[in-house]
């Protein structure tokens, strides 16, 4: 697709109106500058009944020209939007593990940078149908004027295309060359941020970060980037070359031979000096348009790895209230990492809950933890085996569906500061509530659904988190590693006190936990090692939920 589809197909109707007003108003151009060169010529005068037309003429040319602008300008926001929203709704829909594994600096690259890209092109596009239709028009003129001179000037001006278009596929290819190495560049970028501190800490580290990572791909893509700024300013030359050889013919050559009228050579004069600057500027928009091509097909590309393997959309049912049997059987999952030839396989996992207890998931590092977390809360589809609710298997279309079952504060979780979707009318009395048993009341305050403030240590930042995950009230709740930011105190509070009250409430509570001096917490153990289950899992009993 290139910006022009992109255009067309978000409205057809609107591009279609924009490209004939823009017409219009080139063909007015052509006209205002027909008159000129008739009024320079003595074939009208300013005073006769040449000044009406010639400010019907203006009014046309400015008229048009500015409607133009105002359809386009719609347009090119409208569809900038779109883009923007679509990518992000098929970023929110896509499945967790596509999104994993494209990386983050994959889908900023494209938001941030190629949206941005887009967004330049389509904004220079109204000029550029302005002086497109300008410059046909100055050229009916012409053929007008004179068909002997046209032909002259019709085979150097195809000449110099030629050679401008050549030179632009040389420029696409660097262009492209430069944009597949930003999203490494991005990761540099990310680099920078989260390892602050080790590069600071250690110079050596922080210097051949430099010269070993960031410098030499931020050097190629300048490469890659000033061969196309000197392909355009070749081009730019190139054209004001074709200008000046059409006017040397005219002026030195043609006379020669007595084959132009000198109101003829007069008007020719005059309308190629006055196409150089729409030449000059149609030149340059096309380098930006070359630019929104490449961008255009990394958002295609993006696009499609985003719906890879994404869930159909399901129905919207009401979020799930309760369950009776939550079954894990057989269920396995697997990574594999491209540069390296090792592969980790977790499962086959059979597993039961039930309502009202404590799980505690627990093993080394490494040995599938957080995966087998992801795999419960319906955030990785299995491999193999299968999650059965209530005796239903859970499929793609249901997924999305049964993952509202779960509350969750993962490892690596991130923090909103709104409360967003959560919206009962005694949600802020409760979240307050909340605030003081978790000790933040003195830190955090409460207004229309926002927090005060996130910028808080480790520990209270997942406090907040788990906040959220109280004013959910979903019935399963899962903590990964939750304590292990937390001091003594509030670890006791969080094991002895939050965690029992839970259950209390009929929830089912699975947490990933390190800390064994509270196993004693769990109504049961699962122990991962390398992917398996090493110890039996006793079966669950059901409570009474009282
Ligand atoms: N996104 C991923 N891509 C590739 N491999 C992964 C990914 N996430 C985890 N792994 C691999 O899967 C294995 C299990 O990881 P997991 O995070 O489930 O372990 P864990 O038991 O939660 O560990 P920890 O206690 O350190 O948090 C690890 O060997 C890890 O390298």
């Amino acid at each position: 697709m290139t910006l022009f589809t992109l255009l067309l197909r978000t409205s057809r109707k609107h591009f279609l109106l924009a490209v004939v007003l823009g017409l219009l108003s080139g063909l007015a151009n052509a006209r205002l500058i027909s008159l000129i060169n008739e009024a320079i010529s003595g074939d009208a005068t300013a005073t006769g009944p040449g000044l009406p037309l010639f400010v019907a003429v203006v009014s046309v040319a400015l008229g048009t020209r500015l409607a133009s602008q105002m359809v386009l300008g719609r347009l090119n926001h409208g569809t900038l939007h779109r883009l923007r929203v679509g990518l992000s709704q098929q970023a929110v829909n896509a499945p967790l593990r596509g999104l994993e594994h494209l990386g983050e600096h994959r889908l900023m690259g494209v938001l941030k940078e190629d949206a941005f890209t887009i967004s330049q092109a389509l904004v220079q596009v109204p000029t550029m149908f302005v002086n497109a239709s300008l410059v046909t028009g100055c050229l009916l003129y012409l053929g007008w004027l004179s068909g002997r001179a046209f032909l002259a000037f019709g085979l150097v001006l195809a000449l110099g295309l030629t050679g401008l278009m050549f030179l632009q596929s040389r420029s696409r290819d660097s262009l492209m060359k430069a944009r597949g190495r930003l999203d490494e560049m991005f990761g540099h970028f990310r680099a920078l941020w989260s390892g602050a501190k080790e590069l600071k800490l250690h110079r050596r580290r922080g210097k051949a970060f430099m010269s070993d990572m960031l410098e030499p791909t931020s050097g190629f893509i300048r490469d890659m980037l000033l061969r196309t700024a000197d392909v355009n300013a070749v081009s730019t030359a190139l054209a004001s070359l074709l200008v000046f050889a059409i006017i040397g013919l005219l002026l030195f050559v043609f006379p020669a031979f007595g084959a132009l009228e000198r109101s003829t050579l007069v008007g020719y004069t005059l309308v190629v000096l006055y196409l150089q600057q729409p030449l000059d500027s149609i030149i340059s928009l096309t380098q930006a348009v070359l630019r929104a091509d490449v961008a255009i097909r990394n958002v295609e590309r993006l696009g499609m790895a985003l719906t890879e393997g994404a869930e159909p959309a399901g129905s919207e049912r009401p979020e799930p209230q309760a369950f009776q049997r939550l079954r894990l059987a057989g269920i396995t999952h697997s990574y594999h990492r491209e540069n390296e030839d090792t592969r980790f396989t977790l499962g086959p996992i059979h597993l039961e809950l039930v309502p009202g207890e404590i799980l505690f998931i627990v093993g080394g590092n490494g040995s599938g933890k957080t995966t087998l977390a992801k795999l419960l809360t319906g955030l990785y589809a299995p491999e193999s085996g299968e999650v059965l609710l209530d005796g239903e298997p859970v499929t793609d279309t249901t997924r999305g569906h049964y993952r509202q079952l779960f509350s969750s504060v993962f490892f690596d979780f991130h923090l909103f500061e709104n409360l967003l979707g959560l919206a009962a009318p005694e949600l802020e009395p409760r979240a307050r509530g909340l605030l003081t048993r978790l000790r933040l009341d003195r830190k955090v305050r409460l207004e229309d659904g926002r927090l005060s403030t996130t910028s808080l240590s480790t520990g209270q930042r997942k406090r907040l988190a788990l906040l959220t995950a109280y004013l959910e009230n979903r019935p399963i709740y899962l903590f990964d590693e939750w304590a292990a930011d937390q001091d003594p105190v509030f670890k006791d509070v969080f094991y002895r006190e939050l965690l029992p009250e839970l259950k209390q409430a009929g929830k089912t509570v699975v947490v990933i936990s390190h800390d064994d001096r509270y196993f004693s917490v769990a109504d049961r153990l699962l122990r991962l090692e390398d992917g398996r289950i090493v110890e039996p899992v006793p079966a669950p009993v059901v409570q009474r939920v009282s």
